[in-house]
Order: structure tokens, then sequence, then C-alpha cells
């Protein structure tokens, strides 16, 4: 029996017009394959392609070449099978947290009682049933950041993308919130893609990591993480967490490297 994918990206390349007329590619004949249930994070050198390579799952990207396949049909642009969270909390400030929680599924004209039940159950899963009238401003960045996800996830997609959701936060809330992601993902059974500058986090939260290589962005590896779960966060001082954090840290490194090489030869 064949098992379907959940995600598979066939040789995309994606360019960006320049205003002189010319073009950048940002992503070059990148594949991956997700499946069912899994928790991959992209890691790469800055400006690697990986936000733009999310972007393009999401639907908000266009893809200049290749095709990219949810549950088997190709992606053609957003969709409400798709639950996406960037860096910075997107949140309507005029809402209170339940009142953003279900804005999705106010626009899908579910039924008020039916929205605000689900709302509530969410707030709970992401352990902020406490503050459903409080407006974004009276949160803490994590807390915000926490009504994003329950408000992705209201939707029920059928995949979770995160840009670099943590990335604003400090470093203590940033780990209390990576257990907190791994709990969430346990009990909701998502598929989730994460995009992330830390290779610790990456190592943490993945069961896989997808190396890119500098621009143009295409995988360079795929690492398999067999760290057992639950993790807890003790484990990022185990000699297998370093070993693994130090073998990705190596690739992006080579990758800087190899840029710098070749900007080197394109100045000379
Ligand atoms: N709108 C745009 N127009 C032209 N070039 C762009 C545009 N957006 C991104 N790029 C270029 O495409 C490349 C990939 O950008 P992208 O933001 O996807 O990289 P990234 O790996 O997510 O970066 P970072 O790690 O710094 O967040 C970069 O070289 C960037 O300068």
């Amino acid at each position: 029996m064949t098992v379907l994918a959940k995600l598979h990206t066939d040789n995309v390349s994606i360019t960006y017009p320049l205003k002189n007329g010319e073009e950048i590619t940002a992503v070059s004949g990148f594949n991956m394959t997700v499946n069912e249930g899994e928790f991959v994070c992209i890691v790469g050198p800055s400006g690697c392609g990986k936000s733009t390579m999310l972007g393009a799952i999401a639907g908000i990207q266009h893809v200049s070449n290749g095709k990219i396949y949810l549950n088997g049909q190709p992606i053609k642009g957003t969709g409400r099978d798709r639950g996406v969270v960037f860096q910075q909390a997107s949140l309507f400030p005029w809402r209170t947290s339940l009142e953003n929680v279900v804005y999705g599924l106010e626009l899908a004209g579910v039924p008020k009682n039916e929205r605000m039940a689900k709302g509530r159950e969410l707030l709970k899963l992401v352990g902020l049933e406490a503050f459903e009238h409080h407006y974004p401003n009276q949160l803490s960045g994590g807390m915000q950041q926490r009504v994003n996800v329950a408000r992705a996830l209201a939707i029920e997609p059928s995949l979770m993308l995160l840009d670099e959701p943590l990335g604003a936060l400090d470093a203590q809330t940033r780990e209390f919130m990576q257990l907190e992601l791994l709990r969430i993902w346990k009990e909701t059974k998502q598929t989730i893609i994460f995009v992330t500058h830390d290779i610790g986090e990456a190592v943490y939260l993945s069961d896989r990591v997808v190396v890119m290589t500098a621009r143009p962005g295409t995988v360079c590896e795929t690492v398999d993480i067999h760290l057992p779960r639950p993790r807890p966060l003790e484990i990022k001082r185990s000699p297998e967490f370093l070993e693994y954090e130090k073998h990705i840290w190596g690739l992006i490194v080579s990758e800087k490297e190899r840029e710098k090489q070749r900007m080197k030869i394109i100045t000379l």
C-alpha cells in the first residue's frame, strides 16, 4: 500500500522580479516530503529562502517552476486547509483573545454559539482560558503567540505553517513555548512545518530537520532526529542532542563559506 504524503514539493523554484528588469532566484529545485503528523523544521543560512518556501506552501508566494502538493492536490493559492503563524502575532487589537481566535470561524459563517464554544476550547488548549476577555495589548508576547496559534488551529487546518513564531520572544519564554508547542502538537496530532534560525530549537522540536543551502535555496540535507519523545528541556544537554546541533551547524557554516567564496568570485 502506498501512503500518500501530506505535503510534497516537486522541484520548486521561485524567483523575484527586480526593479532593473532582472530577477533573483530565491529557491531552486526544492524537493521535500512531509508525512501526516510529522513535525518538520526548516533551517538554513540567512536569506536562503526559508520564508519564501513557506510562503509558497501557504499559497501567498508565486511558484515560478515546479509544483507543491497538499494531500495529493496541487496548491493553487491560499486556503483554509493551511493555518499560518508568523513571527509577529498579527492579532486584531480591537478584538479580545476569544474574538481573535474565532475570527476565521466567523468568516466561515459558523453560528455564534458553536464558534464561541470552539474558541474557548482552543484557548484552554493553549493555556489561556482565563484570558478570553483580554485584548492583545493586555497580553505578553508569548501569550499573544498562543492566541495566534489557537486562531490558526480554529479553522482545523490540514497543515500548520509556522514562520519563526518564537523569534520575538525572550530566551526563557521561548523555551517554555517550545515545550508548549510540543504539548499542543501531541494533543492536536497536527502536521507542522516550522521555520527557525535556531538550530537547537529545530533539533528539539523536530522529527526531521530540513537544512537548506545558501541562496538559491535548495535542500542540502535532511536530518532525521531520533531523540525519544516526550522531550524534557534537559535533553538539550544530552550528547546526542549536541551531536545533532554540531552536525547541522557544520552544514550551515559550510554553506555560508560557499556563499562567501561565490560573492568573492562575482566581485573579482
Ligand atoms: N520581495 C522580494 N523581492 C526581491 N527579493 C526578495 C524578496 N523577498 C525576498 N527576497 C530575496 O529572496 C531571498 C530569500 O528570502 P527569504 O526571506 O525567503 O529568506 P530567509 O531564509 O527566510 O531569510 P532569513 O533567514 O533572513 O529570515 C533573499 O535573498 C531575499 O533578499
